[in-house]
């Protein structure tokens, strides 16, 4: 049996005094009124899983008002192995153990990802290229360690480099002194960026053309360093051309970074590598971002999401965590559908909700339905 997330228990966790949950290997729902916890508990799920919050919390925003600090653990079970992830918040500084030594998100992070899909993302398409970075990077660094380490020492790069930009002496030759380095780990993380773009899209073509009756969607990354008509990248088929291909986004991000290095100087900003690129996505060729209906823009998401949910099987061989808090009644019937489908293909999900009306009898017959703020039914 794939390994599975079994039991979180929460201590002085934001709205909880304590809290223990038994997750289904199918479905659990959580079903309960506004305001109490049930995202609390997708949060900790998705923190014990991942290694980090959608909410993007400071550690003292974790521990219940008025505490010193908060602990959690999710045991996780399978593959005759019990793991305890855990997290603990003590005078403002957060730490993750791992079957109770102290690790780094790390340590956490990736033996059951997580896919949540909250309100927020409703929005990916349209709002600002930061999230459909984000919503990349972040599901790419719980496959893969080395794309986890390439995004985290890069957006440390970025960050010192436009602190020099900033500074009245900054000047072209010291600037020059960063380009390697951010044209170097830039061009590293990018080509990670492509193989896992390249991935989700190949199911998000198909979804969407499920759920839309045959519109056909599309999604591209748009990279700030380069004309769309330059010269293709070489095609990645094996470890000598993966080097050929990170080779040769260096030298364009790299020369990008030359031609622009006067209006990075004016503007005191990095203008160029892969925290300015742009993912985007087209229905029938035509840009989603201003063309599609706010249907269409959701159906994008739902794909994305299920891409996701695939893509880890196809890396890991297992699916992951998939975490639905309170997008039921965000969806039509249509979506809502795709959803529970995925389900029944043997995904560990937990949905949240305040009206178990969104379920038809035969999925809630199927899953373990909890309510939060009263007992277990
Ligand atoms: N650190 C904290 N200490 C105490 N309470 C907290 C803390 N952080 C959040 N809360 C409380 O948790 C509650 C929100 O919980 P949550 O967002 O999980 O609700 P929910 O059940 O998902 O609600 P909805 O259905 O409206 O989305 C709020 O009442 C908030 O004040």
């Amino acid at each position: 049996m794939s390994i599975y997330a079994r039991t979180l228990s929460v201590t002085e966790y934001r709205s909880f005094p304590s809290f223990e949950l038994d997750l289904a290997r199918g479905v659990t729902v959580l079903v309960g009124h506004n305001a109490v916890g049930k995202t609390n508990l997708v949060e900790a799920l998705q923190l014990l899983t991942s290694g980090r919050s959608f909410r993007k919390p400071s550690p003292r925003e974790l521990v219940r008002a008025g505490g010193p600090r908060c602990s959690m653990k999710l045991t996780l079970e399978g593959e005759g192995r019990v793991i305890d992830m855990g997290c603990v918040v003590e005078d403002g500084r957060r730490a993750f153990m791992r079957n109770g030594k102290r690790c780094r998100a790390a340590g956490v992070r990736g033996v059951v990802p997580s896919v949540l899909f909250c309100p927020d993302d409703l929005d990916l398409v349209k709002r600002g290229a930061r999230l459909r970075r984000e919503a990349l990077d972040g599901f790419g660094i719980q496959l893969n360690e080395s794309y986890a380490q390439l995004a985290s020492t890069y957006e440390r790069t970025v960050e010192q480099r436009n602190s020099l930009l900033k500074e009245p002496f900054c000047t072209r030759d010291l600037l020059d002194a960063w380009n390697d380095s951010i044209a170097s780990t830039g061009a590293a993380l990018t080509v990670h960026r492509l193989a896992l773009l390249s991935r989700i899209r190949e199911h998000l073509i198909d979804v969407y053309a499920g759920l839309s009756g045959g519109e056909a969607a599309d999604v591209s990354y748009v990279p700030s360093w380069g004309a769309p008509d330059a010269t293709p990248l070489p095609a990645v088929a094996d470890a000598s051309s993966r080097a050929d291909r990170i080779e040769a986004v260096r030298a364009r991000i790299a020369s990008a970074l030359d031609e622009r290095a006067g209006e990075e100087l004016r503007r005191g900003i990095t203008l160029v590598g892969p925290h300015r690129d742009e993912i985007a996505f087209t229905i029938d060729g035509r840009d989603a971002r201003t063309f599609a209906s706010q249907g269409q823009q959701r159906s994008l998401v739902l794909a994305w999401k299920i891409a996701e949910v695939e893509v880890t099987r196809e890396i890991l061989g297992r699916p992951p965590l998939l975490l639905l808090d309170d997008v039921m009644s965000e969806l039509d019937e249509t979506r809502r559908q795709a959803f529970l489908g995925l389900v029944g293909g043997g995904v560990q999900t937990v949905i949240t909700t305040t009206n178990l009306g969104y379920f038809d009898d035969s999925a809630l017959d199927r899953a373990k339905v909890v309510k939060i703020g009263g007992g277990s039914r």
